[in-house]
């Protein structure tokens, strides 16, 4: 297992070239936010502008139009009841994220279904929140696992995976992520994250400051952004947005008790900036 270090940041953030435009930083969809979990809609959206990808989409209840526009107008809305719509730009985009505040409802596991029938192997998924309830529900194949990361905390790993938190070892991890392809970061005070047949990391740096609603959605929004921007080994892609959501909250932390979300974000572009060599 390989500890996750700064070093990983400043192997993965690059300086932007000139010759650049929006569209040489990657189309990110989030498919997130019922009416109950708008936030975290909203915090996926701002973690993944914020983080650099070149634009970003937001499929949500239109309950959250409004103020995901006001708060991160960067961000472009789509109805998620408009299948069309959501379809053609299913299609367009280099990452999927779905599953921050979907919620368990029938909407949700539609949403779920649909992207599974329309995406490509080109394409990147991650799968976060209400996705593992959904998944653990009904039955339904994840359609490329070698092109999907799933984002669990321990109980939604528990109730996904069927492993308890209590058997959640390397070992039992490491198996189940083998056989099924995907690669997993397993979410706790200690975050790992396993690929199938390769090293895993671990991540020392995170604080209790980060025990709050809406951490992991802006997790998800950063490694969305990360993986649609970055074209380093795509392990490395990966670490170094587990590594810098962890970095900012602990730099917040030596100050304030909580490393309030919406903070993390406002933080993204000035640190990203420190790292690029
Ligand atoms: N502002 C918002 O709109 C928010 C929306 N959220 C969404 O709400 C939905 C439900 O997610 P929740 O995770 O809150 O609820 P869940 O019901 O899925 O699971 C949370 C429970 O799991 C247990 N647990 C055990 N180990 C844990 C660990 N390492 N980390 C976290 N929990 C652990 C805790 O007892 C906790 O109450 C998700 O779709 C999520 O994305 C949450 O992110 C909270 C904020
Ligand atoms: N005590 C802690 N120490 C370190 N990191 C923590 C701690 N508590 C939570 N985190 C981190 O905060 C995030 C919480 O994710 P998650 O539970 O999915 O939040 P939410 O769904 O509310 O957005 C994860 O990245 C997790 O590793
Ligand atoms: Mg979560």
């Amino acid at each position: 297992m390989e500890l996750l270090t700064e070093e990983i940041l400043k192997k993965v953030i690059l300086p932007r070239e000139k010759a650049t435009h929006k569209g040489n930083f990657g189309r990110v969809l989030i498919i997130a936010g019922d009416e109950q979990y708008g936030g975290a809609s909203i915090l996926a959206a701002g973690s993944a502008v914020y983080a650099g990808a070149g634009l970003v989409s937001v499929a949500t209840s239109k309950h959250n139009h409004a103020p995901l526009h006001a708060r991160y107008p960067e961000a472009m809305v789509i109805d998620w009841e408009n299948h069309t719509l959501l379809e053609k730009v299913t299609k367009q985009v280099d990452v999927i994220l779905i599953g921050c505040g979907l919620g368990v409802e029938t909407i949700g596991f539609s949403l779920l279904k649909n992207l599974f029938a329309t995406i490509t192997e080109r394409q990147l998924l991650i799968l976060d929140g209400s996705a593992f309830s959904l998944l653990a529900e009904n039955t339904l194949n994840i359609p490329f696992p070698k092109q999907t990361i799933l984002t669990p905390h321990q109980m939604e790993w528990q109730v996904f995976s069927g492993i308890e938190i209590a058997q959640q070892t390397d070992l039992n991890n490491q198996t189940q992520v083998d056989k099924n392809e995907f690669t997993v970061i397993l979410k706790s005070e200690e975050t790992r994250i396993y690929f199938p047949r390769e090293e895993s990391y671990k991540l020392t740096i995170g604080t209790p400051a980060q025990a709050i609603g809406g951490s992991g959605d802006t997790l998800a929004g950063i490694l969305a952004a990360f993986l649609a921007q970055f074209r380093g080994k795509r392990r490395e892609v990966i670490g170094s947005a587990v590594f810098l959501h962890s970095f900012i909250a602990r730099k917040i932390a030596k100050k304030e008790r909580i490393a309030l979300p919406t903070k993390i974000i406002d933080r993204l572009p000035e640190v990203m900036r420190n790292f690029e060599q």
